[in-house]
């Protein structure tokens, strides 16, 4: 799969499709007010441009001849007083344009989270997570001046072009013409530089999105690439992955920097033309001053061409990224609510799986005609070789995936009937590898439920005996934690995970226990609260340690696509099954150590 690798492209898309701004434009919206005073601050701004030329001509032909003073000081007064106005108003449109541009950067922003947040397991399985967050960070602020200096600004441009095109045709119709005598060769080469521009730019975020995605995984997995001591193989990786990206950039700047002197050499060219028609008297009849005007207007007129040209340019590096950023949020979660879905009552935690059948892929099932029926308080152990499914059992239960045939009932509802939201409020997932948040234990504990009082974190962290760590911390419950829980043990860890799920008081448990080695100690404890967790509740675990084996209601050994035993612990050992062999490895190991 092309995304599946932090080095690999990903694909690219063949067509240029204008939709895509249309979209853009859509973000605007809810600033149409603020557009609109926009607007007429930039026509007042292009009005005071113009009366330049105008007001320079009447002084050449009119003011300096008649050696009249008094109209040539009405016209600086006048021109000083316009040019103030100007000022303010290039200010204003600055200002608030930049303000415009962020506040739809921070709705595309808030939008491509909110829907991150919504997609399913199997969009995150596929895709090296440092290609994720480059799209919500670095590709959204990329678009910054498309929209802050590009988007807006090629409005005031192209309304700069009409009013000079309306004093230019005022003042003579053919000299106007000759201006524009270049603009097919401009035409051609705009077309002829947008095609390769535009996969230059895919080039480049692609080789972004293969950098980033080096990075993230190479902080993720930082402890195990320095106990292999890989760092210098790492660095090399990391030096061409880099190299790529400085190549792929240099290669679409290059194509990007033909436009601007391309314009800038046909404006020139188009001076030496009107200048060579007026004296020359090629056609058309006007005095030093006009000549000397229309120049000035001929000016205004390619300036906001080469704007509109540089504007092009982001708009096609623009479109390497909103093309990614739109694709992400087209995705479609596949685990969404059904139309009819109704909000799941409060349940005992009664569970059955009826003749499921599941595959993350549909070439390769994990399970076929698993059927079992769990009662409410029960705690089911989840036993059995390495990918034999005991993560999926759990995965298909709190419906991170849909199973492929039969159902799965909790309280006699099947979860696909209940919203998500009613349903995942009454699981209580706690995962191997326990996630801490950044922040204080408290927030931490209080995660699933944010209104606790400090007096429930208490309570709940004393019932799993967390609180004599915790209180002998430096301090406290305000301890900050930093990245993902790093500074604790794994214990400790568990520990607050297990407060954390008590708190959310859910009526099904999933626990995948760790495999990290625990001292006695820590397993006396951590069992202890596990067991006060597990009061009432119906429970699925993961189970790697024997006391909690042991003290499980019935146990699933699972292998080969099915429950191949079931019973409990005493029953399993004298039916001398597979369980049986299991635990007599395992008892052996252990004696071993
Ligand atoms: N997200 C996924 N996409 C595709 N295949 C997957 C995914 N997760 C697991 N699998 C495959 O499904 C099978 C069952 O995996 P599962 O994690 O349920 O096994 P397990 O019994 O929990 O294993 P272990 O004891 O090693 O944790 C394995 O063959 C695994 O490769």
């Amino acid at each position: 799969m092309a995304q599946s690798n932090a080095r690999t492209d990903e694909e690219l898309e063949q067509e240029f499709n204008i939709n895509q701004f249309k979209r853009l434009g859509g973000y605007l919206k809810p600033y149409k007010s603020a557009l609109i005073k926009i607007l007429f601050v930039i026509l007042i701004s292009n009005i005071v441009l113009v009366l330049g030329p105008y007001l320079t001509s009447i002084v050449i032909d009119e003011s300096i001849p008649n050696k009249d003073t008094g109209q040539m000081t009405w016209i600086i007064v006048f021109f000083s007083l316009a040019t103030l106005v100007g000022g303010w108003c290039s200010r204003y449109r600055i200002q608030h344009i930049t303000l415009l541009g962020q506040d739809v950067l921070k709705d595309m922003r808030s939008e491509i989270f909110e829907h991150l947040q919504k997609l399913s397991f199997s969009y995150f399985d596929t895709r090296p997570h440092g290609k994720i967050v480059i799209r919500v960070v670095n590709y959204i602020n990329s678009l910054s001046d498309l929209l802050s200096n590009g988007l807006i600004n090629v409005i005031s441009d192209v309304l700069s072009l009409v009013v000079t095109l309306v004093f230019m045709f005022s003042i003579d119709v053919k000299l106007t013409l000759y201006s524009f005598i270049l603009l097919p060769v401009l035409f051609v080469i705009t077309l002829v530089i947008q095609k390769k521009q535009r996969k230059a730019f895919q080039e480049v975020s692609n080789k972004q999105a293969n950098l980033n995605a080096y990075i993230h995984e190479s902080v993720s997995g930082i402890k195990i690439t320095q106990s292999f001591t890989r760092e210098t193989i790492n660095n090399t990786i990391f030096a061409e992955v880099s190299e790529d990206q400085r190549t792929t950039w240099m290669k679409a700047v290059k194509i990007q920097l033909l436009l601007a002197p391309a314009i800038q050499n046909i404006a020139t060219i188009t001076i030496s033309i009107i200048y060579f028609v007026g004296i020359r008297g090629l056609g058309v009849d006007v005095s030093t001053g006009v000549l000397i005007a229309f120049i000035g207007y001929v000016n205004n007129f390619w300036n906001p061409m080469v704007n509109i040209g540089n504007f092009y340019n982001s708009l096609i590096t623009g479109t390497a990224y909103l093309e990614r950023i739109f694709e992400t949020l087209d995705v479609e979660p596949e685990i969404t609510d059904a139309e009819d879905a109704f909000e799941m009552p409060p349940v005992k935690g009664d569970v059955v799986f009826n003749d499921v059948t599941f595959g993350y892929t549909p070439k390769q099932t994990i399970f076929e005609h698993l059927s079992f029926h769990v009662k409410p308080g029960e705690t089911i152990a989840l036993v059995g070789p390495t990918g034999a499914g005991k993560s999926t059992v759990i995965n298909l239960i709190s419906r991170f995936y849909d199973v492929n045939d039969g159902e799965i009932l909790i309280d006699g509802m099947d979860i696909r009937n209940v919203t998500l939201n009613s349903l995942r409020n009454q699981m209580g997932v706690m995962l191997q590898d326990t996630f801490i948040f950044s922040g204080t234990i408290l927030d931490n504990i209080r995660y699933g439920k944010l209104d606790a009082t400090e007096e429930e974190v208490m309570e709940a962290a004393k019932i799993v005996r967390a609180h004599e760590f915790i209180i002998n911390m430096k301090d406290g419950y305000r301890t900050v934690i930093k990245e993902r829980g790093s500074t604790l043990s794994a214990g400790q860890r568990q520990l607050i995970s297990f407060a954390r799920t008590l708190l959310s008081d859910p009526k099904v448990l999933i626990l995948d226990e760790a495999t990290s080695s625990i001292d006695t100690q820590t397993e006396i404890i951590l069992q202890e609260g596990l067991d006060r967790l597990l009061e009432g509740r119906t429970a699925f675990i993961i189970a790697h340690r024997l006391s909690t084996i042991k003290n499980s209601s019935r146990i699933f050994y699972i292998a080969d696509k099915k429950i191949q035993e079931s019973g409990s612990h005493d029953e399993l050992m004298a039916q001398k099954g597979l369980y049986y062999e299991l635990y007599k490895t395992q008892f052996d190991l252990l004696q071993e150590i």
